[in-house]
């Protein structure tokens, strides 16, 4: 980021701050919505397929994103003001809720309201500390912050899958996730979108090339919730192929995603953490594009 660019920044936040978490708050929902209008995503709801779902369709999503509106803005507004832990985390259990009364009960979002909140809250810490809105100084600051809070202060639900699943078999979950500052993301897989993109100037496929890098690498809970770690290594394994072979930079590519759907749709298999991430990856795309190049 260029200094002017900088100024522009803390500039921005100063005069029009209600504006800035405005086109945060729409920044964050079009990563969610960009999420769910990638078609094929295995085992994942769709825009045409519902995947291995039998509860949740295109309109449930929908109608999710509708309820989280204006969420994001104020999470951005709370990492600016220093809001404390108890606060953030109070703000996410009453979004929990809006979001299953929009669905009638269904969880789709649970997962992103706790991963893109949190990220919501890091830029507005680094809006407050003048630093440039990149992954490195966000996923930082989740560290710096909240780390200690995350790992130490969070009321674990035993009988939520994820933490079943840590029980069971040892793997960490959403939690570390972002207690960790989603070192993934910002090692592995943002790069790879940013290659993808720059490779093939075509969103879909640096979509789909991260999907496939956040499965082939992440402890899901919600993959080994439904099929176990047999059914975990192996997709992970499908996904490894798949890179290796070229991703999206083959000609077949879509024929390749269609098996692995098939195959996520056969053992009855979603991965609902991947998809998560997916969004937050689109996310911190779009916040390092429009704060880096068009302020
Ligand atoms: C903090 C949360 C995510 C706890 O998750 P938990 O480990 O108990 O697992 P749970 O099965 O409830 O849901 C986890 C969700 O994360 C996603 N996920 C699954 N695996 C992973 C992974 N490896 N990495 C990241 N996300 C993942 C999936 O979407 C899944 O549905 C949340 O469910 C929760 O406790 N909410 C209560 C409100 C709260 O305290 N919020 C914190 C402030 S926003
Ligand atoms: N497009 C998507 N399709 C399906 N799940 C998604 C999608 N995007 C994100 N997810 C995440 O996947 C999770 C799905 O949670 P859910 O509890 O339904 O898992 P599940 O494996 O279907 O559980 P159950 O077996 O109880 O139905 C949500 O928390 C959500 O954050």
């Amino acid at each position: 980021m260029t200094m002017s660019a900088l100024l522009n920044q803390t500039h921005i936040v100063q005069a029009y701050p209600h504006a800035l978490w405005q086109h945060l708050d729409d920044l964050a929902c079009e990563a969610l919505y960009d999420e769910l209008s990638l078609e094929h995503k295995p085992g994942l709801v769709c825009p045409s397929s519902n995947g291995s779902h039998t509860d949740m369709t295109h309109q449930t999503f929908i109608d999710s994103i509708a309820s989280l509106k204006g969420y994001f803005a104020t999470l951005s507004q709370f990492g600016y003001s220093d809001a404390d832990f108890e606060t953030i985390k109070a703000q996410g259990i009453y979004q929990e809720t809006k979001m299953r009364t929009a669905t009638c009960g269904i969880n789709t979002h649970k997962g992103a309201i706790f991963n893109l909140g949190f990220i919501c809250a890091a830029i507005g810490r680094c809006l407050q500390a003048g630093l440039p809105l990149t992954a490195r100084h966000i996923c930082a600051q989740l560290v710096t912050c909240w780390q200690v809070d995350l790992t130490t202060r969070l009321t674990r639900d035993p009988d939520s899958h994820g933490q079943k699943m840590q029980q069971k078999y040892g793997v960490t979950g959403a939690i570390e996730m972002v207690a960790n500052g989603f070192e993934v993301i910002e090692h592995q897989v943002l790069p790879c979108f940013y290659d993808t993109m720059q490779r093939t100037q075509d969103f879909e496929k640096a979509s789909m090339q991260a999907l496939m890098l956040l499965i082939s690498v992440l402890s899901d809970t919600n993959i080994i919730w439904r099929g176990g770690m047999v059914q975990l290594e192996r997709v992970q394994q499908l996904a490894t192929t798949f890179l290796q072979a070229g991703g999206v930079h083959q000609a077949y590519w879509r024929a390749q995603v269609q098996d692995i759907e098939h195959y996520f749709i056969e053992h009855n298999l979603s991965p609902g953490g991947s998809a998560d991430l997916l969004a937050v990856t689109i996310f911190l795309y779009k916040v390092e594009h429009e704060f880096n190049y068009s302020l």
